[in-house]
């Protein structure tokens, strides 16, 4: 079988809903906030679809013994928000991963070069490699700091058909680049946006996403 980046963007009202909040201008950075939260949370629940590993197994309702599906709580689910702006996705995945352990990654963009450098790797030294792993970050523009973050998790034996991208905003330099790298990769997006301007932000996506949640 050979494997094809998929990109999921789920037609759900909510998701649009909250999109549309926090692309708007005027939206203040404490609603901007729950507009991530929300993504976050909604995009995860697309996303863990299929994704989170269950066991079957029976159980005695008050009236009688009845078949049961619980989530395999062996198998290892791991969220890695890629900070800042990827935080603001955490708390709704985290809701319904309570679970996974949190691993953070710190990048920044240099704002002249659009390279990403990293200073802050809470990773570990390595994965087993069965681990599920959803990584947070809003927005996917030229592709370089989610290019990194692929590269600091498979190099520890994370996975890439087990690892899904949680985003609210994907452009199509991050999607190309993806793509050729890492074929078995799915990502959930509430929007693919068209254009990255001259200055890497993606047009009209949503503006500087780490600003607006905490507010600098
Ligand atoms: O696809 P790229 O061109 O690499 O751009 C996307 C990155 O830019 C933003 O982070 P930023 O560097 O602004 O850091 P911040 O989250 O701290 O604001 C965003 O959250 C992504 O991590
Ligand atoms: O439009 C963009 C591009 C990168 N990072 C952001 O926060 N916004
Ligand atoms: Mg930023």
């Amino acid at each position: 079988m050979t494997l094809q980046l998929r990109i999921y963007v789920p037609p759900h009202p909510l998701i649009k809903h909250w999109l549309a909040v926090a692309r708007d201008a005027a939206t203040p950075s404490v609603l901007f906030r729950s507009a991530m939260t929300e993504l976050g949370r909604w995009l995860t629940y697309e996303a863990t679809r299929e994704w989170l590993p269950t066991q079957e197994t029976t159980v005695e309702s008050p009236l009688a013994s009845c078949p049961a599906t619980f989530i395999d709580p062996e198998m290892p689910l791991a969220v890695v928000p890629i900070l800042r702006a990827g935080l603001g996705l955490l708390e709704g995945a985290q809701t319904l991963l309570p679970l996974a352990s949190i691993y953070h990654l710190g990048l920044v963009r240099n704002e002249e070069t659009l390279q990403p450098s990293c200073y802050l790797n809470r990773l570990p030294e390595k994965f087993d490699p069965q681990t599920r792993v959803l990584i947070t970050d809003p927005m996917l523009a030229t592709g370089g700091s989610m290019m990194a973050a692929m590269a600091e998790l498979t190099r520890r034996g994370v996975d890439p058909t087990l690892t899904r991208i949680v985003c609210v905003v994907a452009a199509p330099p991050a999607l190309q680049k993806l793509s050729a790298a890492y074929p078995g990769l799915i990502i959930y997006t509430a929007t693919i946006d068209e254009t990255v301007n001259d200055q890497g932000y993606i047009v009209p996506g949503l503006g500087d996403a780490g600003d607006r949640i905490f507010g600098t």
